[in-house]
Protein backbone atom coordinates (compact mmCIF):
# COMPACT_ATOMS: atom_id res chain seq x y z
CA UNK A 1 0.00 0.00 0.00
CA UNK A 2 1.00 3.51 -0.85
CA UNK A 3 2.57 5.75 2.26
CA UNK A 4 0.10 8.05 2.99
CA UNK A 5 1.51 11.75 3.10
CA UNK A 6 0.33 14.82 4.40
CA UNK A 7 1.14 18.18 3.63
CA UNK A 8 0.58 21.21 5.97
CA UNK A 9 1.48 24.33 4.17
CA UNK A 10 -0.21 23.92 0.85
CA UNK A 11 1.60 27.42 -0.70
CA UNK A 12 4.60 27.58 -3.19
CA UNK A 13 7.05 24.75 -1.73
CA UNK A 14 4.39 22.84 -0.14
CA UNK A 15 2.47 22.88 -3.26
CA UNK A 16 5.60 21.81 -5.36
CA UNK A 17 6.11 18.41 -3.17
CA UNK A 18 2.30 17.70 -3.19
CA UNK A 19 2.92 17.40 -6.57
CA UNK A 20 5.75 15.68 -7.03
CA UNK A 21 4.60 13.23 -4.53
CA UNK A 22 1.22 12.29 -6.41
CA UNK A 23 2.85 11.98 -9.59
CA UNK A 24 5.47 9.58 -7.52
CA UNK A 25 2.73 7.28 -6.99
CA UNK A 26 2.07 8.57 -2.63
CA UNK A 27 -1.25 8.83 -2.05
CA UNK A 28 -1.30 12.94 -0.42
CA UNK A 29 -3.73 14.74 1.68
CA UNK A 30 -3.96 18.53 1.71
CA UNK A 31 -4.55 20.09 4.75
CA UNK A 32 -5.89 23.83 2.94
CA UNK A 33 -7.90 26.46 4.29
CA UNK A 34 -10.51 28.96 2.18
CA UNK A 35 -10.38 29.41 -1.43
CA UNK A 36 -6.95 27.52 -1.63
CA UNK A 37 -8.98 24.55 0.17
CA UNK A 38 -11.92 24.81 -2.69
CA UNK A 39 -9.70 25.58 -5.65
CA UNK A 40 -7.40 22.72 -4.56
CA UNK A 41 -10.52 19.99 -4.06
CA UNK A 42 -12.07 21.01 -7.42
CA UNK A 43 -9.50 22.09 -9.90
CA UNK A 44 -6.41 20.30 -8.12
CA UNK A 45 -3.47 21.89 -8.00
CA UNK A 46 -1.31 23.91 -10.69
CA UNK A 47 2.39 24.48 -11.18
CA UNK A 48 3.82 26.17 -14.21
CA UNK A 49 7.83 26.26 -14.76
CA UNK A 50 10.14 26.75 -17.89
CA UNK A 51 8.95 23.26 -18.56
CA UNK A 52 5.52 23.84 -18.97
CA UNK A 53 2.73 23.29 -16.66
CA UNK A 54 1.64 20.20 -14.82
CA UNK A 55 -1.84 19.66 -13.01
CA UNK A 56 -2.64 17.26 -9.93
CA UNK A 57 -5.40 16.22 -8.13
CA UNK A 58 -5.30 15.22 -4.31
CA UNK A 59 -6.70 11.86 -2.50
CA UNK A 60 -8.01 14.67 0.11
CA UNK A 61 -7.99 18.27 0.34
CA UNK A 62 -9.64 19.85 3.69
CA UNK A 63 -9.12 21.98 6.61
CA UNK A 64 -10.27 19.39 8.88
CA UNK A 65 -6.75 17.54 10.20
CA UNK A 66 -8.87 14.77 12.00
CA UNK A 67 -10.55 14.18 8.74
CA UNK A 68 -7.40 14.00 6.83
CA UNK A 69 -6.27 11.59 9.55
CA UNK A 70 -3.08 10.11 10.62
CA UNK A 71 -0.28 10.60 7.53
CA UNK A 72 3.18 8.05 7.45
CA UNK A 73 5.13 11.14 6.47
CA UNK A 74 3.99 15.05 7.12
CA UNK A 75 5.75 17.88 4.95
CA UNK A 76 5.89 21.01 6.96
CA UNK A 77 5.91 23.64 4.62
CA UNK A 78 3.98 26.89 5.83
CA UNK A 79 5.72 30.29 6.81
CA UNK A 80 7.99 30.80 9.73
CA UNK A 81 5.27 33.03 12.00
CA UNK A 82 2.66 29.82 11.08
CA UNK A 83 4.61 27.70 12.79
CA UNK A 84 3.12 27.38 15.94
CA UNK A 85 -0.55 27.71 14.99
CA UNK A 86 0.09 25.03 12.16
CA UNK A 87 2.12 22.77 14.30
CA UNK A 88 -0.74 22.71 16.80
CA UNK A 89 -3.90 22.22 14.43
CA UNK A 90 -1.92 19.52 12.80
CA UNK A 91 -1.75 17.30 15.46
CA UNK A 92 -4.66 14.99 14.58
CA UNK A 93 -2.37 14.09 11.44
CA UNK A 94 0.35 13.01 14.06
CA UNK A 95 0.60 9.40 14.79
CA UNK A 96 3.44 7.38 16.72
CA UNK A 97 5.09 6.55 13.67
CA UNK A 98 4.53 9.99 11.49
CA UNK A 99 7.44 11.69 10.24
CA UNK A 100 7.55 15.16 9.79
CA UNK A 101 9.75 16.64 7.40
CA UNK A 102 10.44 20.63 7.79
CA UNK A 103 11.65 22.16 5.11
CA UNK A 104 10.94 25.92 6.49
CA UNK A 105 13.55 28.67 6.01
CA UNK A 106 15.51 29.21 9.40
CA UNK A 107 16.02 27.04 12.25
CA UNK A 108 13.08 28.39 14.55
CA UNK A 109 10.44 25.84 13.25
CA UNK A 110 12.51 22.68 13.65
CA UNK A 111 13.16 23.59 17.28
CA UNK A 112 9.46 24.40 17.66
CA UNK A 113 8.15 21.66 16.01
CA UNK A 114 11.11 19.08 18.28
CA UNK A 115 9.81 20.84 21.08
CA UNK A 116 5.87 19.61 20.67
CA UNK A 117 6.51 16.76 18.95
CA UNK A 118 10.29 15.14 19.86
CA UNK A 119 13.59 15.15 18.07
CA UNK A 120 12.99 11.74 16.90
CA UNK A 121 9.80 12.95 15.16
CA UNK A 122 11.29 15.69 13.25
CA UNK A 123 13.61 15.78 10.03
CA UNK A 124 15.33 18.95 9.41
CA UNK A 125 15.22 20.13 5.48
CA UNK A 126 16.02 22.59 3.70
CA UNK A 127 15.05 23.62 -0.19
CA UNK A 128 16.29 25.82 -2.94
CA UNK A 129 13.40 25.96 -4.98
CA UNK A 130 12.55 29.51 -6.10
CA UNK A 131 8.56 29.76 -6.43
CA UNK A 132 5.63 31.75 -5.72
CA UNK A 133 2.09 31.77 -4.87
CA UNK A 134 0.22 33.11 -8.08
CA UNK A 135 -3.00 32.68 -7.29
CA UNK A 136 -5.10 30.04 -5.31
CA UNK A 137 -3.91 26.35 -6.21
CA UNK A 138 -1.71 28.28 -8.97
CA UNK A 139 2.23 27.94 -8.58
CA UNK A 140 4.78 29.57 -10.59
CA UNK A 141 8.88 28.34 -9.91
CA UNK A 142 10.53 31.33 -10.67
CA UNK A 143 13.98 29.42 -11.21
CA UNK A 144 15.48 26.08 -11.99
CA UNK A 145 16.89 25.07 -9.08
CA UNK A 146 15.34 22.09 -7.38
CA UNK A 147 18.11 20.79 -4.44
CA UNK A 148 16.47 19.66 -1.34
CA UNK A 149 18.01 18.16 1.06
CA UNK A 150 15.91 16.17 4.58
CA UNK A 151 17.09 13.83 7.42
CA UNK A 152 17.27 12.86 10.91
CA UNK A 153 18.16 15.69 13.79
CA UNK A 154 20.02 12.95 15.67
CA UNK A 155 21.35 10.17 13.86
CA UNK A 156 18.93 7.29 13.05
CA UNK A 157 17.74 5.14 10.66
CA UNK A 158 17.16 7.22 7.01
CA UNK A 159 15.36 4.82 4.59
CA UNK A 160 12.39 6.82 4.70
CA UNK A 161 14.67 9.61 3.96
CA UNK A 162 16.19 7.49 1.54
CA UNK A 163 13.08 6.23 0.11
CA UNK A 164 11.32 9.67 -0.47
CA UNK A 165 14.61 11.42 -1.79
CA UNK A 166 14.67 8.88 -4.28
CA UNK A 167 10.97 8.93 -5.54
CA UNK A 168 11.81 12.38 -5.64
CA UNK A 169 15.15 12.54 -7.81
CA UNK A 170 12.94 10.05 -9.92
CA UNK A 171 10.68 13.01 -10.64
CA UNK A 172 13.13 15.72 -11.34
CA UNK A 173 14.15 17.01 -7.99
CA UNK A 174 17.64 17.05 -7.05
CA UNK A 175 16.32 15.36 -3.52
CA UNK A 176 19.09 13.84 -1.18
CA UNK A 177 18.79 12.50 1.95
CA UNK A 178 21.58 13.18 4.72
CA UNK A 179 22.77 11.58 7.28
CA UNK A 180 23.49 15.09 9.15
CA UNK A 181 21.12 17.74 7.62
CA UNK A 182 21.85 20.28 10.26
CA UNK A 183 25.43 21.09 8.34
CA UNK A 184 23.43 22.23 5.22
CA UNK A 185 20.72 23.90 7.20
CA UNK A 186 22.95 26.16 9.41
CA UNK A 187 25.12 26.94 5.59
CA UNK A 188 22.26 27.71 4.50
CA UNK A 189 20.95 30.00 7.60
CA UNK A 190 24.65 31.53 7.58
CA UNK A 191 23.99 33.25 4.02
CA UNK A 192 20.00 33.09 4.44
CA UNK A 193 19.62 35.29 7.23
CA UNK A 194 21.98 38.52 6.45
CA UNK A 195 20.06 37.84 2.67
CA UNK A 196 16.88 38.47 3.81
CA UNK A 197 17.58 41.62 5.86
CA UNK A 198 19.88 42.95 3.08
CA UNK A 199 17.54 42.78 0.62
CA UNK A 200 14.37 44.30 2.99
CA UNK A 201 16.31 47.24 3.71
CA UNK A 202 17.95 47.57 0.35
CA UNK A 203 14.89 47.18 -1.54
CA UNK A 204 17.13 44.86 -4.03
CA UNK A 205 17.52 42.15 -5.58
CA UNK A 206 20.80 40.59 -5.26
CA UNK A 207 22.84 42.76 -8.08
CA UNK A 208 21.83 45.64 -6.69
CA UNK A 209 23.49 45.90 -3.60
CA UNK A 210 27.14 42.87 -3.91
CA UNK A 211 28.40 45.51 -5.83
CA UNK A 212 30.72 47.27 -3.18
CA UNK A 213 33.16 46.39 -1.01
CA UNK A 214 31.37 48.13 1.92
CA UNK A 215 28.61 46.03 0.82
CA UNK A 216 30.61 42.74 0.81
CA UNK A 217 32.49 43.89 4.14
CA UNK A 218 28.61 44.41 5.63
CA UNK A 219 27.36 40.88 4.04
CA UNK A 220 30.85 38.80 5.38
CA UNK A 221 30.60 40.20 9.38
CA UNK A 222 26.61 39.56 9.21
CA UNK A 223 27.70 36.19 8.28
CA UNK A 224 29.73 35.66 10.63
CA UNK A 225 27.48 36.83 13.44
CA UNK A 226 24.91 33.64 12.12
CA UNK A 227 28.29 31.43 12.29
CA UNK A 228 29.18 32.46 15.97
CA UNK A 229 25.46 31.92 16.84
CA UNK A 230 26.11 28.14 15.05
CA UNK A 231 29.28 27.50 17.43
CA UNK A 232 27.43 28.27 20.35
CA UNK A 233 24.77 26.12 19.47
CA UNK A 234 26.97 23.33 19.26
CA UNK A 235 26.94 23.12 15.62
CA UNK A 236 29.79 23.06 13.63
CA UNK A 237 30.15 26.33 11.92
CA UNK A 238 33.26 27.85 11.44
CA UNK A 239 34.16 31.45 9.95
CA UNK A 240 35.48 29.55 6.41
CA UNK A 241 31.70 28.95 5.91
CA UNK A 242 31.00 32.67 5.62
CA UNK A 243 34.03 32.97 3.59
CA UNK A 244 33.59 30.85 1.02
CA UNK A 245 29.09 32.19 0.98
CA UNK A 246 30.32 35.62 0.46
CA UNK A 247 32.79 34.59 -2.08
CA UNK A 248 30.19 32.56 -3.52
CA UNK A 249 27.37 34.99 -3.90
CA UNK A 250 30.04 37.58 -5.24
CA UNK A 251 30.35 35.14 -8.07
CA UNK A 252 28.03 32.99 -8.58
CA UNK A 253 24.44 34.30 -7.39
CA UNK A 254 21.77 35.18 -10.47
CA UNK A 255 22.21 39.26 -10.11
CA UNK A 256 17.96 39.13 -10.29
CA UNK A 257 17.59 36.98 -7.10
CA UNK A 258 15.56 37.88 -4.56
CA UNK A 259 15.28 37.45 -1.31
CA UNK A 260 11.46 36.01 -0.20
CA UNK A 261 10.82 38.51 2.33
CA UNK A 262 11.75 41.04 -0.01
CA UNK A 263 8.95 39.11 -2.10
CA UNK A 264 6.48 39.34 0.82
CA UNK A 265 7.46 43.00 1.70
CA UNK A 266 6.80 44.21 -2.13
CA UNK A 267 3.90 42.77 -1.86
CA UNK A 268 2.63 44.13 1.63
CA UNK A 269 2.58 40.24 3.20
CA UNK A 270 3.55 39.63 7.01
CA UNK A 271 6.92 38.88 6.75
CA UNK A 272 8.79 35.95 8.38
CA UNK A 273 11.21 37.98 10.08
CA UNK A 274 10.84 37.08 13.96
CA UNK A 275 11.79 32.72 12.52
CA UNK A 276 14.44 34.04 10.39
CA UNK A 277 16.28 37.57 12.17
CA UNK A 278 14.71 37.58 15.30
CA UNK A 279 15.09 34.14 16.33
CA UNK A 280 19.13 34.76 15.68
CA UNK A 281 18.78 37.91 18.00
CA UNK A 282 17.21 36.33 20.58
CA UNK A 283 18.99 32.87 20.54
CA UNK A 284 22.38 35.35 20.47
CA UNK A 285 21.37 37.41 23.02
CA UNK A 286 20.71 34.31 25.25
CA UNK A 287 23.69 32.51 24.31
CA UNK A 288 25.87 36.00 25.54
CA UNK A 289 26.27 36.84 21.99
CA UNK A 290 26.68 40.39 20.23
CA UNK A 291 24.54 40.39 16.76
CA UNK A 292 24.66 44.55 16.02
CA UNK A 293 23.78 43.91 12.47
CA UNK A 294 20.97 41.75 12.83
CA UNK A 295 19.54 43.55 15.66
CA UNK A 296 19.64 46.89 13.86
CA UNK A 297 17.87 45.25 10.92
CA UNK A 298 15.48 43.46 13.13
CA UNK A 299 14.20 46.79 14.40
CA UNK A 300 14.26 48.51 11.16
CA UNK A 301 12.07 45.80 9.68
CA UNK A 302 9.59 45.55 13.02
CA UNK A 303 7.29 48.41 11.38
CA UNK A 304 6.84 45.74 8.27
CA UNK A 305 6.27 42.66 10.07
CA UNK A 306 2.78 42.27 9.82
CA UNK A 307 2.53 43.58 5.68
CA UNK A 308 1.13 46.47 4.54
CA UNK A 309 -2.64 46.18 5.84
CA UNK A 310 -1.81 46.29 9.42
CA UNK A 311 0.95 49.06 9.62
N1 LIG B 1 8.94 30.23 -1.83
C1 LIG B 1 10.24 30.05 -1.95
O1 LIG B 1 10.82 30.37 -2.99
C2 LIG B 1 11.02 29.40 -0.85
C3 LIG B 1 10.48 29.27 0.41
N2 LIG B 1 11.21 28.62 1.38
C4 LIG B 1 10.66 28.50 2.74
O2 LIG B 1 9.58 27.57 2.72
C5 LIG B 1 8.61 27.91 3.72
C6 LIG B 1 7.24 28.03 3.05
O3 LIG B 1 7.30 29.14 2.16
P1 LIG B 1 6.27 29.33 0.96
O4 LIG B 1 5.89 28.01 0.39
O5 LIG B 1 6.86 30.36 0.08
O6 LIG B 1 5.00 29.95 1.74
P2 LIG B 1 3.53 30.19 1.17
O7 LIG B 1 3.02 31.41 1.87
O8 LIG B 1 3.51 30.14 -0.30
O9 LIG B 1 2.74 28.92 1.69
C7 LIG B 1 2.46 28.70 3.03
C8 LIG B 1 1.13 27.97 3.10
O10 LIG B 1 0.90 27.59 4.45
C9 LIG B 1 -0.50 27.69 4.69
N3 LIG B 1 -0.79 27.74 6.12
C10 LIG B 1 -0.39 28.64 7.04
N4 LIG B 1 -0.88 28.31 8.26
C11 LIG B 1 -1.61 27.19 8.09
C12 LIG B 1 -2.37 26.38 8.98
N5 LIG B 1 -2.48 26.65 10.28
N6 LIG B 1 -3.01 25.30 8.45
C13 LIG B 1 -2.92 25.02 7.14
N7 LIG B 1 -2.21 25.75 6.25
C14 LIG B 1 -1.56 26.82 6.73
C15 LIG B 1 -0.86 28.99 3.98
O11 LIG B 1 -2.23 29.04 3.81
P3 LIG B 1 -3.07 30.40 3.97
O12 LIG B 1 -2.85 31.12 2.66
O13 LIG B 1 -4.45 29.91 4.20
O14 LIG B 1 -2.50 31.16 5.13
C16 LIG B 1 -0.08 28.81 2.67
O15 LIG B 1 -0.83 28.08 1.73
C17 LIG B 1 9.11 29.23 4.34
O16 LIG B 1 9.81 28.97 5.54
C18 LIG B 1 10.05 29.80 3.27
O17 LIG B 1 11.06 30.65 3.81
C19 LIG B 1 12.43 28.06 1.12
C20 LIG B 1 12.99 28.16 -0.13
C21 LIG B 1 12.37 28.89 -1.19
C1 LIG C 1 17.51 30.48 -1.61
C2 LIG C 1 16.54 31.63 -1.60
C3 LIG C 1 17.32 32.90 -1.60
C4 LIG C 1 15.71 31.54 -2.88
O1 LIG C 1 15.23 30.27 -3.07
C5 LIG C 1 15.62 31.53 -0.45
O2 LIG C 1 15.46 30.49 0.15
C6 LIG C 1 14.80 32.67 0.01
O3 LIG C 1 14.96 33.79 -0.45
O4 LIG C 1 13.97 32.44 0.91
Amino acid sequence: MARKIGIVGAGAIGGYFALQLVEAGYDVVVLARGKNRDVLSTDGLTITSEKGTQNVKFAAVSDSPAELGVCDVVFFTVKGQSTDQAADDMRPMIGPETEIISLQNGLYGIERLAEKYGEDRVSPGITYIPAVVEAPGQILRTGSLTRTVFGPYHPRDTAIHEELAAALQAHGTDAFALKEPMKEIWSKYVVLAPFHMIGCLTRLPVGGWITTVEMQDLLLRAMKEVCALGRAKGADVPDTIAEKQVHFVITKSNPATKASMLEDLERGKPLELESIVGWLCRESKRLGLQSPIHDMAYALLLPHKEGRNTA
